[in-house]
């Protein structure tokens, strides 16, 4: 498990030590580590002396780590140079790079082959525009984090120079992991400057592999098919039948012991078609352990009462249930209110357009605002929707953002851009469900993480998939099999 601060939280921690007196051996830290990273891009690529490094250094303490980072390059041979953003640069830093035998110049030498970021860190407030910078060869390294991202959010509101490298001190950021600040930030590496003990709780977590695996792990010696997960499926209509394969066969690809249908005699015999095993029926009477509600289900009268079926169901039995797409828009408070009180757990799975929708709908007393919200923090808006509607919410987009009512907050990026293409969200719908009924009765991990290690799943699937080229939705469920094989 990977996990998070944010900004805030760090400069809190930073604060303790500098009100201890240590800010200069934290600022050394920090760039000793930011220097030793750009040490080794340089090697990667050739020869370190002579080479030229430039830093656009700000006026903060971000500049400062710049100024100290270019200092220890000089005394490597590199042709370190400083290019100043504000009318002053950190003091210390300065003389220290002037005292190494470095230069400051007033725009970045074309000779340049690598460009330290060194213009706002935590202490960024609103929108940047960058400088102009030579195009095409410099490998750009930021310090702390690309500037003008937001630190606690990843918003980004100027701005920004995207990074080959980010050299982030103390923590990993939240900001550094989400939306447009994760896209910027290119491959990430944290620099430990002594903080942990004044970090307290992490912000977010990220599954990796290994708790994803915990999840979606081959079956046990003695398993049956009733003991590795049976899932309920309710998607699909005469209109959109297609989503009631996509949903099944992501479902089966993880290797559970059962997937049950229920839908209408045309998707069912798609279903069929497609997967022979399945146990398909119009109604969801059977032995399910978790259902999943929605996928291509329609908003007429017949799709409501499918939908009043399937949360009859999971009340009279307490099971999980996946509310996902048309359920979003069909199902109701009270549903909700009566599930909770049956101790099922629920997990909505919403997109950015789904998720305003609910929130105008369900939760009018969060709705001022929020679509601002949903853009700029993607993270805030999902636990402020799972805390008001009390149930795990996943939020699908280029990160996807998994939240519980609690506050427990889960984020990954596994997937890339080709994953926008439809019925990829169908297949993502049929990954949660599983993880809900294969892990059914197992009170070790929360709802919210097992939909996280389902999103973990399906992004790495997506960029599997990716490899072989251009491909639609209904390639990811082999992709799936393909990562679980690989594990
Ligand atoms: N305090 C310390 O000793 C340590 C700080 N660290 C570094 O310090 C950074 C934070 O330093 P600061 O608090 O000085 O903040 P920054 O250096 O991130 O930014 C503050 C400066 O930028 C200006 N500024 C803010 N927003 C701007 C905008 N939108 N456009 C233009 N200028 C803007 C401010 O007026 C101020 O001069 C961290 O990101 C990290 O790089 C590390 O060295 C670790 C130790
Ligand atoms: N730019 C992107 N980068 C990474 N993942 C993306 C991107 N755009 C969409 N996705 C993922 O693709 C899936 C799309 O789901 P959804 O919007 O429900 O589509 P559909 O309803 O067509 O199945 C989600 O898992 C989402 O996180």
């Amino acid at each position: 498990m990977q996990t998070c601060y944010s900004g805030t939280a760090v400069r809190a921690a930073e604060r303790t030590l500098l009100d201890a007196g240590q800010g200069e051996a934290l600022m050394r830290r920090a760039a000793w580590g930011l220097a030793t990273v750009v040490l080794r891009e340089l090697r990667a690529r050739g020869p370190v002396s002579g080479t030229t490094v430039a830093a656009l250094v700000g006026t903060g303490n971000n500049g400062g780590d710049a100024l100290w980072a270019l200092a220890f390059l000089r005394r490597r041979g590199v042709d370190a140079v400083a290019v100043p953003s504000g009318e002053r640069m950190h003091q210390a830093g300065l003389a220290a790079l002037l005292k190494a035998g470095g230069r400051v110049a007033h725009a970045v030498p074309d000779s340049a082959v690598l460009l330290i970021d060194g213009v706002l860190g935590t202490g960024a407030r609103g929108g940047w525009e960058p400088p102009r910078v030579p195009e095409g060869a410099a490998v750009v390294v930021a310090c702390d984090l690309p500037s003008g991202v937001d630190a606690d959010t990843g918003h980004v509101a100027g701005g920004v120079i995207p990074a080959d490298v980010t050299v982030t001190f103390g923590a990993l950021k939240t900001g550094l992991v989400v939306g447009a600040g994760a896209h910027a930030a290119g491959r990430v590496e944290v620099v430990d400057i002594g903080l942990g003990p004044h970090l307290g709780a992490p912000d977010v977590s990220s599954v990796e592999c290994e708790d994803a695996l915990a999840v979606f792990g081959p079956p046990a010696w003695d398993d049956h098919k009733y003991s590795r997960g049976v899932l309920g499926v309710c998607a699909g209509s005469d209109h959109y039948p297609g989503a009631a394969v996509l949903v099944c066969s992501s479902a089966l690809a993880t290797g559970l012991g059962m997937v049950q249908y229920a839908g209408p005699e045309r998707a069912a015999d798609l279903v069929l078609a497609a997967h022979p095993e399945v146990v398909a029926g119009p109604g969801t009477e059977g032995k399910a352990q978790a259902w999943v509600v929605g996928p291509g289900l329609g908003s007429d009268k017949d799709a409501l009462s499918r939908l009043n079926e399937v949360v009859a169901a999971c009340v009279d039995a307490g099971l999980p249930l996946v509310l996902d797409a048309s359920a979003l828009a069909l199902v109701e408070l009270e549903d909700l209110a009566r599930l909770r009180s049956a101790g099922c757990d629920v997990a909505l799975t919403p997109h950015q357009g789904e998720l305003l929708k609910l929130v105008d709908r369900l939760a009018p007393e969060i709705a001022d605002g929020f679509a601002d919200l949903a853009k700029a923090d993607p993270v805030a808006a999902a636990r402020r929707t799972a805390e008001t509607l009390g149930a795990a919410v996943l939020l699908k987009g280029s990160t996807t953002v998994c939240a519980a009512p609690d506050g427990q907050t889960f984020v990954q990026n596994e997937g890339g851009a080709e994953l926008a293409t439809a019925g990829t969200g169908d297949c993502l719908a049929g990954l949660v469900g599983s993880a809900l009924a294969r892990t059914s009765g197992d009170g070790q991990r929360s709802t919210v993480e097992k939909a996280a290690a389902a999103a973990w799943l399906h992004g790495t699937a997506g960029k599997r998939a990716a490899e072989g080229g251009p491909f639609g939705s209904s390639r990811m469920p082999v992709a799936v099999q393909t990562v679980l094989a690989e594990r």
